[in-house]
């Protein structure tokens, strides 16, 4: 299979995350006779350094000439002072919006090797295994009007019935294919929009009969998420919860690090760890490389429809959790890697496997 790849390594850790999951999506185009070929671009900080623009035309334009695009992080102190248009986190958001990419599957589950890893007590957390779908292209950090002045600001939460119905869908049908409960979190006692979302829902439900859906408040959810994750499933949320509730869960999981992300709806696919540029361990080899590693396999298997080679990815990658290798981030990670040697060993597990028949 012939792919174009564009990469977009970004700010902080994001160059040191990106190569390690590079590295293995170009190990398993060797193991399957796959020929991928990798271009990278400018996004986010570095790409304001390098052009004054956070999403330069060139990088949008190789992204949409591409087959799916891996990301690792924008953002850092460097530019927290910028105006708005020439923040690197406004790049990112312009990049979801033109890619029409309005639905962010973020997975959360707790590998059995990584119990302990969480603050929360192992029997909280055994067997978490949730999908987060995060509306991604609407809602406040899209609404106009918005403005700023030292001494009032203004963001808008507009949702419109076109755009909640698209992403509801994508959570039932994700839903109706795992264990058919869907969570849809909202605030409707206060918000209008959340009513909206809530209302549609309903409306959608009766074509999902084998799915059953449930209505929270964030407020609540927020805490019932970290005290019973187990009972639930697919979790449908606006923008801005989403955002917020999967960091959260991470927590389940035993780090921020681990998690990955497929944005999709659109033509091409955006790849990206949940995390972001994680200033204060860039550059030193200690950031956790598996949540862009597994979001590479979310690639495979979302972007290429390669299944069989996400999975041996993904199998790796549990391999080496269950081994007890792990970077610092992963309390009681029996083995102490930095960034490239945890991909290095993941590497080493995905030559070990069973060679595929071509
Ligand atoms: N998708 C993106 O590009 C995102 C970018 N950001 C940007 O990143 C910058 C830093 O934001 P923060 O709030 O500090 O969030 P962050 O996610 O970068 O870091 C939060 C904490 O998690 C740790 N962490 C994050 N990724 C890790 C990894 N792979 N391995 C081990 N530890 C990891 C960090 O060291 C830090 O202590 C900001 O400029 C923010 O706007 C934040 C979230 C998403
Ligand atoms: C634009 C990003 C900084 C928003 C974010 O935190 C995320 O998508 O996880
Ligand atoms: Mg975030």
């Amino acid at each position: 299979m012939d792919v174009r790849i564009t990469v977009l390594p970004g700010d902080g850790v994001g160059p040191e995350v990106t190569a390690e999951a590079v590295a293995c999506l170009k190990s398993v185009a060797e193991r399957y006779g796959h020929r991928f070929e990798f271009q990278e671009a400018l996004i986010g900080g570095a790409a304001v350094d390098a052009t004054g623009d956070p999403l330069p035309e060139a990088t949008l334009k190789a992204c949409q000439g591409s087959d799916a695009v891996l990301l690792g992080a924008v953002g850092g102190p460097a530019w927290d002072k910028h105006p708005r248009d020439q923040r690197p986190e406004s790049g990112l958001l312009r990049l979801r919006k033109a890619l029409g990419l309005y639905a962010n599957l973020r997975p959360v589950s707790v590998h059995p090797a990584l119990e302990d890893a969480s603050p929360l007590k192992p029997e909280v957390v055994r067997g978490t295994d949730l999908m987060f779908v995060r509306e991604l292209s609407g809602g406040l950090y899209f609404g106009e009007p918005r403005s700023y002045s030292d001494q009032a600001a203004v963001n808008t939460l507009a949702y419109t019935r076109a755009e909640v119905e698209r992403v509801a869908k994508m959570a039932f049908e994700l839903a109706s294919s795992r264990r058919k409960r869907l969570t849809s979190v909202d605030k409707a006692n206060v918000l209008e929009t959340s009513r909206l979302w809530r209302k549609v829902v309903d409306d959608l439900a009766p074509a999902y009969p084998d799915v059953a859906v449930q209505h929270a408040y964030v407020d609540s959810f927020a805490m019932s998420l970290i005290t019973r994750p187990r009972d639930f499933d697919v979790v449908l949320t606006e923008n801005l919860f989403g955002d917020i509730l999967s960091d959260e869960a991470a927590v389940l999981a035993g780090s921020l690090g681990l998690l990955p992300s497929a944005s999709l709806g659109g033509s091409v696919g955006l790849y990206e760890p949940i995390h972001g540029s994680a200033p204060d361990i860039a550059g030193q080899d200690r950031a956790n490389p598996i949540g862009t590693i597994l979001s590479a396999a979310m690639l495979l298997r979302h972007g290429l429809n390669l299944t069989a080679e996400a999975a041996e990815l993904e199998a790796a990658v549990d391999q080496t959790l269950r081994e007890g290798h792990g970077t610092g981030d992963l309390k009681g990670a029996r083995q102490a890697h930095g960034t490239r040697s945890l991909g290095a060993c993941v590497r080493e597990r995905l030559a070990a496997a069973v060679t595929p028949s071509r």
